[in-house]
């Protein structure tokens, strides 16, 4: 199958936030992946495909170079790095917030950021939203742990990531402002670019995010209660409806998504529906 077409070149993160959830969204869609975090790369000569394991913060640059054909990062850091590559898809975990924050009632704002020493590890990002402000400040590059700098006296305020708000809360900040962004995990891809074998690997992927989100609902239902039923369960495209051989019933099949399945039950069952089953989807295309 497609033995012919050159393997595709993919970067996963190989540490952080993102690396387990990038690399079992990738074994739920059939790839390979590496069995030791020692590992710098894997091929996956089934399914054509090399992966390997970089720093997330690196890994829209190799892209963006043309070194590599897709990468799974963070939009934050996509954005931080400037690097000629696009998102493609949001992939629905590591979300979080890049946000100012200072120490505890200190009552500033983002007015009155001019002048001020702000610790970051993203300068791109936050040079940005200064220079759309016609703002300056003096950045203050830091690899991590950014939330010791004001303490320690390098910085008056910092803008980082946050996700829960206890690494904040623990070094005595609070945020302010607006939101900077919204990051989430996201698949990237060159400018401009559409490498062999990026739509069957794209469609694995959105695969897994819909078996993920959505369950397979089945029911039997009268004919009178038919459309009331269908209208419950519009699924994804349209419900599968067939005849029972006991008269006047149906039996309907749709997908339904996971969050709503308990809610959607207790409805189908007051207006009569039964034998109502719901089964996990383990992969689909659709
Ligand atoms: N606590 C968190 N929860 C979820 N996602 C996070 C969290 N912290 C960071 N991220 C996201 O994960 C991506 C990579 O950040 P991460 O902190 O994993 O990288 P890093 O700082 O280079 O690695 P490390 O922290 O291991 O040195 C970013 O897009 C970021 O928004
Ligand atoms: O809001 P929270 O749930 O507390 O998560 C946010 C923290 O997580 C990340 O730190 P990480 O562990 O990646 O360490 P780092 O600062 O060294 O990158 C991020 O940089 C924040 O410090
Ligand atoms: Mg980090």
């Amino acid at each position: 199958m497609n033995a012919d077409r050159p393997f595709l070149k993919v970067a996963v993160p190989n540490k952080g936030s993102l690396a387990d959830a990038s690399m079992q969204m990738l074994r739920e869609a059939g790839y390979k992946q590496r069995s030791e975090s020692k590992e710098l790369m894997v091929v996956d000569e089934a399914n054509r495909v090399e992966f390997y394991y970089l720093r997330p913060r690196d890994i829209a640059i190799y892209v963006g170079e043309g070194t590599l054909d897709i990468g799974f990062t963070g939009r934050d850091m996509l954005l931080d790095s400037g690097a000629a590559a696009t998102e493609i898809k949001a992939l629905g975990f590591g979300g979080t917030r890049f946000r100012f924050a200072a120490p505890n009632g200190s009552g500033i704002t983002e007015e009155q950021l001019d002048g001020q020493r702000i610790a970051t590890s993203y300068p791109g990002l936050v040079q940005a939203w200064l220079d759309a402000r016609g703002m300056s400040a003096r950045l203050i590059n830091l690899d991590g742990a950014v939330e010791n700098s004001i303490r320690l006296g390098v910085a008056d305020v910092i803008a980082d990531v946050v996700e829960t708000g206890t690494t904040l809360k623990r070094a005595g900040l609070s945020v302010f402002g607006d939101p900077i962004m919204q990051s989430e995990g996201i698949l990237v891809q060159r400018n401009g670019d559409v490498p062999d074998g990026l739509e069957h690997f794209v469609q694995r992927i959105e695969g897994v995010m819909v078996a993920r989100t959505y369950v397979l609902m089945d029911y039997d239902v009268a004919a009178a209660d038919l459309d009331a039923a269908l209208a419950l369960t519009p699924g994804f495209e349209s419900p599968t409806v067939s005849e029972l051989a006991r008269e006047g019933w149906y039996a309907v099949r749709a997908m339904v998504k996971a969050s709503d399945a308990h809610l959607v039950m207790d409805e189908l069952w007051d207006l009569g529906a039964r034998a109502i089953l719901v089964t996990d989807l383990a992969a689909c295309r659709l």
